[in-house]
């Protein structure tokens, strides 16, 4: 389970969340919603220990995990799968998925990949940055599965995909929640991702304003918190 207790962070330019809990409990989808500029994504990094917060405590299995390095919270069961896909564009597919795994399964890790993306068994040697942005997302997904983590982070996945690919990548979350792994989801698609998650919180100017089950939600107040950041 992860615990993000009480969580203050930002930038030089100024603080961004604001004593934010949130929690993911273990199997289980939680949906991170907001409007632009909420601080979604400033949420992620700071849980995958790419962001430092300037107050709080984030609590990995009961473990304060706060402040350490992203590399031993990743060693520790997290995902991160960044926006903007995160893939090496001069190396082939292949390498992108070995550089992805752990020693441990370096072997198996193409073959895993596949597995996972059956086109992507298909471009083992084609350079990542000329596949197309479906395929792209597909390999930087492809980690998800590979590293066999506990707790998968998702920024905006589905960002800027063809309808197909949109489902062909929803349906694989489902498969990764299905296989007991808990996944953060921040999403665009709001309806979709209610319908597939455990639980939602509406991040709106670095606050939650909301955290329930998304049967609690309704379609009036998620209106609501999306207009109520452009007033
Ligand atoms: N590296 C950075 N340096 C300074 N400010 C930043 C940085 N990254 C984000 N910000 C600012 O922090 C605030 C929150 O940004 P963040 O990307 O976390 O929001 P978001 O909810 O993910 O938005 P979106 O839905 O548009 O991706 C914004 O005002 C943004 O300009």
């Amino acid at each position: 389970m992860l615990e993000l207790r009480g969580i203050t962070a930002g930038y030089d330019t100024g603080t961004v969340l604001r004593n934010v809990d949130l929690i993911v409990p273990d199997s289980s989808v939680v949906a991170l919603i907001g409007p632009n500029g909420a601080g979604k994504t400033t949420l992620l990094r700071v849980a995958s220990g790419l962001l430092k917060p300037t107050g709080g405590q984030i609590i990995l299995d009961g473990v304060d995990v706060t402040g350490r390095p992203t590399e031993d919270l990743a060693r520790r069961g997290i995902c991160h799968v960044p926006e903007g896909r995160g893939v090496f564009p001069g190396l082939s597919v292949a390498d992108n998925v070995r550089l992805q795994a752990p020693p441990q399964v370096d072997k198996r890790a193409m073959a895993r990949a596949a597995e996972a993306f059956p086109r992507l068994g298909e471009r083992a040697t084609q350079l990542a940055g000329t596949m197309s942005g479906g395929e792209q997302q597909m390999l930087a997904l492809a980690h998800t599965y590979v590293s066999d983590p506990s707790i998968v982070l998702l920024d905006e996945v589905s960002m800027g995909l063809a309808p197909k690919i949109v489902s062909e990548i929803f349906e694989f979350l489902e498969g990764l929640a299905r296989s007991g792994k808990s996944l953060l989801l921040v999403e665009q698609y709001v309806a979709r991702a209610l319908e597939f998650a455990d639980y939602v919180y509406i991040l709106n100017r670095g606050r939650i304003t909301f955290a329930g089950e998304p049967g609690e939600l309704s379609e009036s107040a998620v209106a609501e918190s999306y207009l109520g950041a452009s007033r």
